[in-house]
C-alpha cells in the first residue's frame, strides 16, 4: 500500500531521515509511535506528498506521492494535528469537500457525526466549533471519505473520554480489507486494541514495524520483587518491578503499548534484532 525507499529528508541543514525505508500493507491499522521530534508528522506529510524529500521515493498504491496526481489525492485522507475549518455550515462543507472524494458516503458521514453527538443539520458554522468538535467533525469526514488510505496525526488529542471510545468504535466500523489507516500518536492507551502492527520511528529510521503477534511471541512481561539484570526494560511500580525479557516460553504473552514503547526506546537495536530475526 505504502512503499518508501531510501528516503533522505532534512529541514534546512537538519537531517531528519536518512535512508528511511517503510513498507505498509493494505488492510491494517498501523500505529506510528516515536518520541517528540522523531518525525512522525513529517513522515505523514511525506506520504501525503505535502513535503518533498531530498532523495528517495514514496508511493501509495504504486503512485508517487510527490506528483500529487488527482487519482492519488482523491484516494487519500490526511488529518493533520493542526487544521483549519472554514466558516461554513456542515451541509455546505459536505457539498464542497465531499465532492473531492468519489467514494465519499454522505449517509455514513451523518451516522458518524451523530455517533460523535454532532448534529449534521445544525446551522452553526464549523469555525465556531470547539477544538474537540472540530476534530470529531474531520474524523467523521475522513472515515466517510471512502479513501483507501487514512493518515491520522494525533486523532484523539482534544477528545473527551466518551469521544475516545466512540473514535475507537467508528474506526473499527469504517475499517475494511482494502483500507489502510496510519495513526500517529502518543496517546497509546486511546488506541490500544485498535492498532496492529506497530511502527516505531527513532533517530531518523524505522526502528521497528511488526505485528502484535510477533511482538508478543518474542517479549514477555512479568512483575517481580527484584530487578533482573537480563531485562530489556524494567519499571518500578507499587507491586514491584514490571520487567520485559525475551520470551523463552513459546507461549504468546500480552504487552501493553506503553511498556512496549518504553522497552523499544530503552533497548534500541537490541530489541530490533531480537524481534526482527523472525521476519
Ligand atoms: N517546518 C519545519 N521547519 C524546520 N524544522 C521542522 C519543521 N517541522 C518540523 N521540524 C523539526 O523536525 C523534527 C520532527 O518534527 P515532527 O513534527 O515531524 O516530529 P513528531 O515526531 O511529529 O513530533 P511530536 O511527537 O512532538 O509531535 C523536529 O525536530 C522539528 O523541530
Amino acid at each position: 500500500m505504502v512503499n518508501i525507499e531510501n528516503l533522505n529528508f532534512r529541514y534546512g541543514k537538519n537531517v531528519l531521515f536518512s535512508n528511511l525505508r517503510l513498507n505498509v500493507k493494505e488492510g491494517n491499522i498501523y500505529g506510528l509511535l516515536g518520541k517528540n521530534g522523531a518525525g512522525k508528522s513529517t513522515l505523514l506529510k511525506v506520504i501525503s506528498g505535502m513535503l518533498y524529500p531530498e532523495e528517495g521515493s514514496c508511493a501509495v498504491k504504486n503512485i508517487s506521492s510527490f506528483k500529487r496526481l488527482p487519482s492519488f489525492l482523491e484516494d487519500l485522507y490526511y488529518l493533520p494535528e493542526e487544521f483549519y475549518l472554514p466558516p461554513l455550515k456542515s451541509s455546505e462543507y459536505e457539498i464542497m469537500f465531499g465532492g473531492l472524494y468519489p467514494n465519499f458516503d454522505g449517509e455514513k458521514f451523518h451516522e458518524y457525526l451523530k455517533e460523535f453527538e454532532i448534529d449534521p443539520h445544525m446551522d452553526k458554522r464549523l469555525s465556531k466549533f470547539s477544538l474537540g468538535q472540530k476534530k470529531k467533525y474531520l474524523l467523521a469526514f475522513g472515515l466517510a471519505s471512502g479513501t483507501s488510505l487514512l493518515l491520522l496525526d494525533e486523532p484523539t488529542n482534544g477528545l473527551d473520554i466518551p469521544s475516545k471510545r466512540q473514535f475507537r468504535r467508528l474506526v473499527s466500523m469504517a475499517m475494511s480489507d482494502n483500507r489502510t489507516i496510519i495513526i500517529s500518536t502518543h496517546q497509546v492507551k486511546d488506541v490500544e486494541n485498535l492498532i496492529d502492527p506497530v511502527i516505531i520511528l527513532d533517530d531518523g529510521q524505522i526502528l521497528f514495524n511488526e505485528s502484535m503477534e510477533v511482538i508478543n511471541r518474542n517479549l514477555r512481561v512479568t512483575v517481580e520483587k527484584e530487578e533482573n539484570p537480563e531485562a530489556l526494560y524494567s519499571e518500578e511500580g507499587l507491586n514491584g518491578y514490571t520487567i520485559v525479557t525475551r520470551n523463552e516460553t513459546g507461549e504468546e504473552g500480552e504487552i501493553d503499548l506503553e511498556i512496549l514503547f518504553n522497552t523499544i526506546v530503552a533497548s534500541g537495536s537490541k530489541i530490533k534484532n531480537l524481534i526482527s530475526r523472525e521476519v
